[in-house]
């Protein structure tokens, strides 16, 4: 009988032949070891190098945190001065690189599962599709870049150890259809060469199988590493676009949970289905091929057809396990960020005494997880108890009633057992050999089967997290672009002239029209007829517009307080200038980002030490490359009225929770200290002094005035006035605004001194005044009861 011996490689073939072969005496599993042994020293030497560096690194480490600040400090300064010396610097994603990969990035077709209204409307489904590949092709740019770099490197080694493990399995088969044979036909001699060849067979291939394991670990961290860093390279930049996501779109909410769970999900299933799917396929291939050696060409047309109607009946009962899979992910985002808003809310909830209502909104949060979780299992019950029916029963069954062919039917036998009959063995051996090797092979094939059957439900759960992955890269790559979801432009007109009655065009603001224009570099602040609107994603009638075409021109020395009644848009102005709110119409201009800086409302610590929270956003490594002292940061503290800190927490190293530590007024100076150490040409100033006396407050603005930084403050406080020049009024009627000067700040603080003095003589004279006419009563009533007992008077209490 013909046999496709070209269809494997020459070498398998060869070592195959020699294993099954009585006659070859040659310890036939040799090359296998050599293989494997070649590969472990290879493998092995390139792991003890890269955990000799991390323990080096490890050592480096400690050294620097056994040591004392001082140590710290040279050892960075070592670093800024000294690059060369530095370990290799991660370098971010090029704009270059983001603007390739935008165009394999367009919105997802898929409905997104509990996302919003535009992808719902889509009748692509979850699951494993054109979309799912498309999606996965794209993400495949970003996790394996080039073809030479670290993942394809450990994708060759993994398929290596994949090709490896099949071979091995092979020659297990083999062995066991021979040792028994050997058992059967009481051969000692041939029984213990065979057993001696198992354990040299066992080796390997235990080696292999925890290599396989690692390397799809390794895999799965590289995926997760590169996706990572290209994720946070897109989300943090100067582009701001982690603001944008979290506040001017609604495509990707809990992004948290997108990058942090939802992306290693991601790589775990992927690096899995590599091996879960890549090694079965794989062992399909040659189980069948060695089947057929066994058990025939009829026999593997047997096969065959079980396969396909296995497939047939697996497909049509499998369910949307990708929903499925999208679905869980949503619902744990929704219960990790209930409990994320509990962190960052502790305290207040705690002085409203809210723990019940918290504890019911995270228990419902999490009942809608787990049912949905409870779900999943029951699906997965009727679905499990199929796949096993089919895959462990029904092919068992098949698989006997194949290997039997041969026995009754010799003609439709394979091409092995012609050939041990032909090699002097008897017609029992020949077949107790045949049987054992193809029952070996048949129970290795329905493994690999249930395998991959099993792959096709990782699969279509990795259409959830591949769909989440998309999404997010997909959002990121938009906002970094200043695309978003804005409103249908046509159907919010009409809203709006319906909803107006008037049938007038009243202006409408979508995210998907931004039409204004923004000029760095400019020595000012400059609006031109620019509306503040409020950006409002999601909302059909567009932003609302909370001042109508403002135009004002700020100079260097031109103070100007902003001011006006809350939920104004006061606050608008700021983000304008920022950059956080799009100018929808109208120009801009504004300094360079270096010139200006804002304060917020709510002063922000970062994670740190004492010495990171004046300086921040730079970094230590920044502050010593400009030059800059710690002495430098204590005179700013003094500036503050915050000079006993560094002493009372222990130095300008100290770590802590500094939201924790610091009271309100504390905070708000730190951050003036900020503003102080930065010393930039303008400063934004939104109410952030509204906690500090305001004796400290004038100290803090006549300090920031003197070293030069124009001040924009936005307050409703009068006590402010006398800082400034100018006055914007935001008067919250129809956007109305004024613009008004308020006169020379010495003049106006001299004028509200005189003013003040003024006002305290006057409140003098009135109660002299009062008193003066208590007197002149009570002596009239005197007068009119005739003479003056001196007892009486006293007890009418006018001495
Ligand atoms: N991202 C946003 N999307 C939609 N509306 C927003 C957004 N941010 C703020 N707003 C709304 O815009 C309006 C103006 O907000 P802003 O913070 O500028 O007020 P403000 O004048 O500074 O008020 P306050 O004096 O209370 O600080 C408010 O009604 C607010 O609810």
């Amino acid at each position: 009988m013909a046999v496709h011996s070209k269809d494997l490689p020459q070498q398998i073939n060869s070592v195959l032949d020699a294993v099954h072969t009585r006659k070859s005496s040659a310890p036939r599993p040799l090359p296998a070891v050599a293989l494997v042994g070649f590969i472990a020293i290879f493998v092995g030497r390139y792991l003890s190098n890269k955990q000799a560096k991390a323990k080096k690194a490890e050592a480096a480490a400690s050294k620097v945190s056994s040591e004392g600040s001082s140590s710290v400090l040279e050892s960075l300064e070592a670093k800024v001065l000294s690059p060369k010396k530095t370990t290799r610097a991660i370098k971010h994603t090029s704009p270059e690189t983001f603007e390739r990969n935008r165009k394999f990035f367009p919105p997802s077709k898929v409905a997104a599962a509990g996302s919003s209204a535009s992808s719902a409307k889509s009748s692509v489904k979850v699951g494993v599709n054109k979309e799912f590949f498309r999606q996965i092709e794209a993400i495949f740019k970003i996790l394996i870049p080039k073809l030479h770099c670290k993942e394809t490197f450990i994708l060759v080694l993994h398929t290596t150890f994949l090709v490896l493990r099949t071979y091995l399995s092979v020659v297990v088969a083999r062995l066991d259809g021979d040792i028994v044979k050997d058992l059967i036909a009481g051969n000692g001699k041939g029984f213990i060469r065979g057993l001696g060849y198992w354990f040299a067979i066992a080796l390997p291939a235990t080696y292999t199988n925890s290599m396989i394991r690692y390397l799809q670990s390794k895999l799965s961290i590289a995926f997760r590493t590169r996706l990572t860093r290209y994720v946070h390279d897109l989300y943090l930049n100067d582009q701001i676009t982690y603001y944008k996501a979290l506040n001017l779109d609604d495509r990707i909410q809990g992004v948290d949970q997108y990058i942090t769970t939802d992306v290693a999900k991601f790589c775990d299933s992927l690096a899995g289905l590599y091996s879960n799917l890549g090694k079965p396929l794989l062992d399909t291939i040659i189980f069948n091929y060695q089947l057929m050696r066994s058990i025939g060409v009829s026999g593997m047309g047997g096969l065959f057809v079980s396969y396909v109607v296995t497939a047939f009946l697996l497909r049509m009962v499998t369910p949307a396990f990708g929903k499925l899979a999208a679905v869980e992910a949503k619902l744990e985002g929704d219960f990790r960020s209930a409990h994320t808003r509990l962190i960052t809310n502790a305290e207040e909830v705690a002085f409203y005494n809210g723990a019940e209502l918290e504890h019911s909104i995270l228990t419902r949060t999490y009942k809608r997880l787990i049912r949905h979780i409870n779900s999943i299992y029951k699906i997965r019950i009727a679905y499990n108890m199929f796949e096993d029916f089919i895959i462990k029963y029904c092919w068992s069954a098949v698989g006997l009633t194949l290997c039997a062919l041969p026995v009754f039917f010799p003609a439709l036998g394979g091409v092995d057992s012609v050939k041990d009959i032909a090699n002097g063995d008897k017609v029992v051996g020949a077949r107790t050999k045949g049987f054992i090797t193809s029952k070996r092979l048949m129970m290795s094939l329905a493994d690999a089967g249930g395998r991959m059957m099993y792959s096709y439900k990782e699969m279509s759960e990795l259409a959830g997290s591949t769909l989440r992955v998309y999404n997010l890269i997909s959002v990121l790559h938009q906002l970094q672009a200043g695309q978003y979801e804005g409103v249908d432009l046509k159907t919010a007109n009409s809203a709006a002239s319906s909803e107006d009655g008037s049938g007038d065009e009243k202006e409408l603001y979508s995210l998907s029209d931004i039409r204004g224009r923004i000029e760095y570099g400019y020595e000012g602040i400059r609006f031109v007829g620019v509306p503040i609107v409020t950006p409002s994603p999601g909302n059909a009638n567009g932003g609302e517009e909370l001042v109508r075409g403002l135009n004002v021109d700020v100079r260097p020395g031109d103070h100007m307080l902003v001011t006006g009644p809350n939920g104004v848009g006061k606050t608008g102005f700021a983000r304008l200038v920022s950059g956080l709110w799009p100018v929808f119409r109208g120009e801009l201009a504004r300094p360079n980002p270096k010139d200006i800086f804002y304060i917020p409302q709510r002063a922000y610590l970062s994670i740190g030490s004492l010495r990171d929270q004046v300086i921040y956003p730079h970094s230590h490594a920044d502050m010593i490359k400009a030059g800059r002292t710690d002495e430098e940061l204590m005179t700013i503290l003094k500036h503050v009225h915050l000079a006993y800190i560094p002493d009372r927490e222990g130095g300008w190293d100290t770590v802590k929770e500094w939201k924790d530590v610091f009271s309100g007024g504390e905070k708000q100076r730190m951050n003036m200290a900020r503003l102080f150490y930065h010393k930039p040409k303008f400063a934004i100033l939104d109410e952030c002094t509204s906690a500090v006396s305001s004796d400290v407050e004038g100290l803090m603005y006549n300090h920031a005035k003197d070293v030069g930084i124009t001040l924009i403050t936005i307050s409703h406080r009068p006590a402010l006035f006398k800082y400034h020049l100018h006055l914007l009024k935001l008067t919250g009627d129809h956007g109305h605004w004024e613009f008004s000067t308020i006169g020379t700040a010495e003049e106006r603080q001299s004028l509200e001194k005189e003013m003040a003095s003024l006002q305290a003589k006057l409140d003098e004279v009135e109660d002299l005044k009062k008193r003066h006419a208590e007197i002149q009563k009570e002596l009239e009533v005197g007068l009119n009861a005739g003479p003056v007992d001196g007892t009486k008077v006293q007890k009418r209490g006018l001495f």
